[in-house]
């Protein structure tokens, strides 16, 4: 072992910024955090409205999933971002928390503390809001939150079409007392600029605080039942261990969170076995119950007068954004949207409608050659459960990611639903002045069969798999309530992979929430005394 520190985080993400920098405020700390990519310092990642640029590029993981049985066996892109700020370096800035009943649901089903009252302050302590200043937000944490100076008329038609057709409310605040309702999406911005957990996190450079990037985690190092340290390839390929005096923490994301953990061999020991890793602790649920929110788009033409962000990439949008920050560069697509249920019934929206004053298919790889506007559905409240499995014993190889999406019928049902009411929406007034014919689907698709089938073929997701290594117990779960790891001392995990169902509503600002409550829990830990670990026993029974 070559360089000790306190602790590790493997991870530069929206949840390892956020636990890397809270430990390190205490100066006697020493701090590393490693990260597989470099710099996010790039234009498709500060200009909002390039995110999708980055896709495929070096930016990009470029997972596919393995071939989705309900889907017509198609594989599924799924991008995940591979620099500092990780997927929130990549995302499309949409700051939405879920809904109270998804932390609430997680408490009642056994994760203790972690109630929506429990959550709300981490989440009021992360935020610095621009403009709503009340007991639901915070003005004063590190992720700053705004909205967008320059609202294209196009979202704002849908937004008042949607309120009007769907019976619903303007809402100016999904993260406020409701979630339901239609408007404005708040997001990760400043100045019409990206704002990633790097930027709120790692601006300041500490002594303390050590950040390692192309630097490649290959496994935990485990000893005698503890996480002793890390195993790296760093960018010239050499192999390297490095110790961790206190504790490591995991925050590689929902896809390498649980890879790493079989790496290591902690996970489901026969499938370990099965490529050749020897297990250490057998902990089935590592990379079980992933989930993940389907979503598919509805696209239309706009009408003449109308033109979207279609022009966006003219010299004078980015002379405005680069000189004023300001025009459709600084738009995030999705501008606007919000919450309703397919079924008035339910306890809590189980839909996330999106308005993009542009044509966005197939992760936005497609264009269409005259101004267009999409309606996408997110299902967010979906049951199907997927996995990540390992497919060798070679750390540098990708894992295996099956969503199993949309398996059931009801979920099916569901999403025809949902392509029903996002119809609705395009229908009403003030929508039908701004659009005009169907695309996606395309209006001979119209019975519930010719819909369902079309959703197989198209179907993609919202980019936020999350449950991979969830809270609970040791039978079902991968961490306790204090984040963790079942049967290994000094490790935890800190990103999405730990959420124990996944929430109604976009997951960057709950694995910052989840980032800074890991660290509370270390910190806590830390200032207990100390316990004893052994156990009393009659002398002759030795
Ligand atoms: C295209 C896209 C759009 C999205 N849009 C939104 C949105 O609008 N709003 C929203 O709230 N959420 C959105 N999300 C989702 C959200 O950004 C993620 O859920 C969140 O950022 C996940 O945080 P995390 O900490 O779990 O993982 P990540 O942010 O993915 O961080 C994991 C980090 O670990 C690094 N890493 C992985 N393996 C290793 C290893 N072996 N060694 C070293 N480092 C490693 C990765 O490179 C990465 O930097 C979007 C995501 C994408 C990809």
């Amino acid at each position: 072992m070559s360089k000790r520190y306190d602790y590790i985080v493997v991870g530069a993400g929206s949840g390892g910024c956020a636990v890397a920098a809270r430990l390190s405020e205490d100066r006697s700390m020493r701090v590393l955090l490693i990260e597989a990519g470099g710099s996010n310092r790039k234009l498709e990642v500060k200009a909002p409205l390039a995110f999708a640029k980055q896709f495929h590029t070096k930016l990009d993981w470029d997972y596919w999933t393995e071939p989705e049985s309900s889907l017509n066996g198609r594989r599924i892109f799924s991008p995940r971002g591979k620099m500092l700020g990780g997927c929130s370096s990549m995302n499309a800035m949409i700051y939405i928390r879920g809904n109270r009943l998804d932390y609430d649901t997680w408490a009642a089903n056994g994760a203790e503390g972690w109630s929506y009252d429990d959550v709300l302050p981490y989440f009021t302590r992360a935020e610095r809001n621009e403009h709503i200043h009340d007991e639901y937000h915070g003005s004063a944490g590190p992720l700053n939150v705004t909205r967008i100076r320059d609202i294209d008329p196009v979202s704002s038609a849908l937004v008042d079409a949607a309120a009007n057709a769907l019976h619903v409310p303007v809402n100016d605040d999904f993260n406020g007392s409701s979630q339901d309702g239609v408007g404005q999406f708040q997001v990760t911005q400043r100045r019409g600029i990206r704002f990633s957990a790097r930027e709120a996190y790692l601006r300041s450079r500490r002594r303390n605080l050590t950040i390692r990037t192309n630097t490649l985690v290959r496994k935990i190092v485990l000893d005698d039942g503890r996480a002793t340290g890390v195993e790296v390839t760093d960018r010239k390929g050499n192999v390297e261990r490095i110790s961790a005096a206190r504790e490591v923490i995991l925050a590689a994301g929902a896809f390498n969170t649980p890879a790493l953990l079989q790496h290591s061999g902690i996970g489901p020991a026969d499938h370990l076995r099965s490529v050749g890793v020897a297990p250490i602790v057998d902990l089935p649920a590592v990379g079980e119950h992933l989930m993940e929110h389907p979503l598919v788009y509805l696209t239309y033409e706009l009408r003449e007068g109308q033109i979207g962000l279609f022009d966006a990439e003219d010299a004078r949008h980015l002379k405005n954004w680069l000189l004023r920050r300001r025009g459709k560069l600084a738009s995030n697509v999705a501008e606007a949207g919000g919450h309703v249920r397919t079924d008035s019934s339910l306890a809590a929206p189980n839909f996330q409608v999106l308005f993009a004053p542009a044509f966005f298919y197939n992760h936005g790889a497609m264009a269409w050659d005259v101004p267009a506007a999409t309606i996408a559905m997110s299902y967010i409240a979906p049951h199907s459960r997927g996995r990540v499995r390992i497919r060798s014993s070679d750390p540098t190889r990708k894992p295996t990611v099956t969503y199993n999406m949309l398996a059931t019928d009801s979920e099916m049902e569901e999403m025809v639903e949902a392509v029903e009411l996002a119809r609705r929406v395009a229908a009403a007034s003030p929508a039908h002045k701004v659009l005009g014919a169907e695309i996606t689907p395309g209006v001979e698709v119209q019975s519930r069969a010719d819909i369902a089938a079309w959703i197989r073929s198209s179907v993609e997701h919202t980019y936020h798999p999350s449950c991979s290594a969830r809270i609970g117990s040791p039978a079902d779960g991968v961490v306790d309530p204090q984040l963790r790891v079942h049967g290994v001392a000094n490790l935890r995990i800190a990103d999405a992979s730990v959420m124990p169902t996944i929430i109604r509503g976009n997951t960057n600002a709950t694995a910052i929430m989840i980032g800074e409550r890991c660290a509370d829990f270390v910190r806590a830990d830390r200032a207990a005394p100390p316990t004893t670990v052994g156990r009393v026993s009659e002398v002759g029974a030795r």
